[in-house]
């Protein structure tokens, strides 16, 4: 069996998988990511799981999802340019966290993290604030996700756009 103590690292958790489970049912766009439970501030929720693309293949995905206006890649971006890190793509392959939807101006309730779990880089959502039970589950995408002149990704980092 699979043992660890919780400690001071928020990877902890997402090293052992230990989320919160979210119900999918129609939200405010589409289908979203709902609390079975009452969930606490800073608890992991899940691991963004996908497809690992290049920026090349991205670029090309990202026209399908112009498309059919749903878009699933998700983007890390690095503090230091010299490193490349992926784009995961959760429209084919994917777990429950693929159907956060956006919402931004502080009214969003999760927050990415890219925390370095057995030696690989993984997208971590923590609740950024108390959750109710059957409350919708909102990540606040970054600007560049809604930019109609750019290659739309989701995006991680801290700048708040208001859609
Ligand atoms: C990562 S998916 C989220 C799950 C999606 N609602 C579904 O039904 O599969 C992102 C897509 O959800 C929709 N979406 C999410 N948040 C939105 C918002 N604030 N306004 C408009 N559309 C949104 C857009 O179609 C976007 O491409």
């Amino acid at each position: 069996m699979l043992r660890y103590t919780t400690g001071p690292c928020s990877n902890t958790r997402m090293q052992c998988l230990d989320s919160k489970p979210l119900e999918i049912k129609r939200g405010e766009h589409g289908l979203g990511a709902f609390a079975r439970g009452d969930i606490n501030s800073g608890r992991f929720i899940g691991t963004y799981v996908g497809q690992i693309l290049t920026t090349g293949s991205a670029d090309h995905t990202a026209e399908i999802t112009k498309h059919n206006s749903l878009n699933y890649l998700f983007e890390v971006t690095p503090d230091n340019d010299d490193v490349q890190l992926p784009i995961f793509d959760a429209a084919y392959i994917g777990n429950a966290t693929r159907f956060l939807n956006h919402k931004a101006g502080n009214h969003d309730n999760v927050e990415a993290q890219t925390l370095l779990v057995n030696g690989e880089h993984q997208i971590g959502f923590f609740t950024k604030k108390k959750v109710k039970a059957r409350e919708e589950l909102f990540l606040d995408y970054g600007t560049k996700y809604w930019n109609d002149d750019a290659t739309q990704y989701l995006c991680h980092n801290t700048e708040h756009h208001d859609k």
